[in-house]
């Protein structure tokens, strides 16, 4: 009873984004009881800040995030897909979870920029449209996914965007912690499986946006931004 009222305060607009140290300890049982749709479903979405990304308000402010067709993958709730779109950025946002894309077309179905996004049920592992993006921003999606399954997301980052596409993606959780999901990164954990592929890192930053459970100095969380660029050359 008291986890249950633990983890669900800890659902998106309960508004305590829990460490992942702490969200490794109830979140892998209800993924591994009914997959990605149960946590929707119960409301165990530990993750979900109910809100964009705040780094990705701060590029867009300082019009420092490319234009053109981009991709979320692991979108969830679809703040970020939602304050990205504009004229000159459509976005897709992309899950497998059925009620998380219900809860974003609910949550942002009327938005004035409605017709710049589109969330779509799909599998990242296996859906290829036929127009390939020119920017994916991975946020909590890397970390989220079983650790064999790394090769084949940085596979899909490569089959997904335009050769000279960029990749945003940010570090988390950057920790010692053991277990998951979320399991912990490092920018090894990235390059392992990106640069076999052809990827460039452009830069590596910290965050200087991170929510206060996820910076470094509050619980000694690491989270940092790392741009890698589709480069066709070394492939
Ligand atoms: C930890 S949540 C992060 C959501 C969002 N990026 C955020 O930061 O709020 C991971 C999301 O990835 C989705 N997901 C898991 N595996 C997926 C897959 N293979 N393809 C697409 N989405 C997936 C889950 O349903 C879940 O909504």
């Amino acid at each position: 009873m008291a986890k249950q009222q633990q983890t669900s305060s800890y659902s998106s607009g309960g508004n305590i984004i829990p460490t992942p140290e702490e969200a490794a300890t109830f979140q892998p049982q209800v993924v591994a009881e009914g997959g990605w749709e149960k946590c929707w479903e119960d409301g165990v979405t530990p993750w979900d800040q109910g809100r964009a990304t705040p780094l990705i308000l701060h590029l867009l402010d300082s019009s420092s995030l490319p234009l053109g067709r981009t991709l979320v993958p692991g979108c969830g709730g679809g703040h970020d897909v939602v304050a990205m779109a504009n004229p000159e950025r459509f976005v897709v946002g992309l899950d497998i979870s059925e009620k998380a894309l219900k809860k974003a077309n609910e949550t942002y179905g009327s938005a004035p920029n409605s017709m710049y996004f589109a969330f779509v049920k799909e599998d990242v592992f296996t859906w290829r449209p036929d127009e390939l993006f020119d920017l994916i921003f991975d946020y909590v999606f890397f970390c989220a996914i079983e650790l064999e399954l790394r090769p084949a997301w940085a596979k899909s980052m490569y089959e997904l965007l335009k050769p000279d596409g960029e990749l945003i993606t940010l570090m988390y959780p950057i920790t010692d912690h053991v277990g998951g999901a979320p399991y912990k990164v490092s920018v090894s954990a990235y390059e392992d499986v990106l640069v076999p592929l052809g990827f460039k890192a452009v830069s590596i930053e910290e965050n200087p946006d991170s929510i206060p459970t996820r910076e470094r100095d509050a619980c000694e969380v690491e989270e940092d931004q790392l741009i890698q660029e589709r480069s066709d050359l070394t492939v």
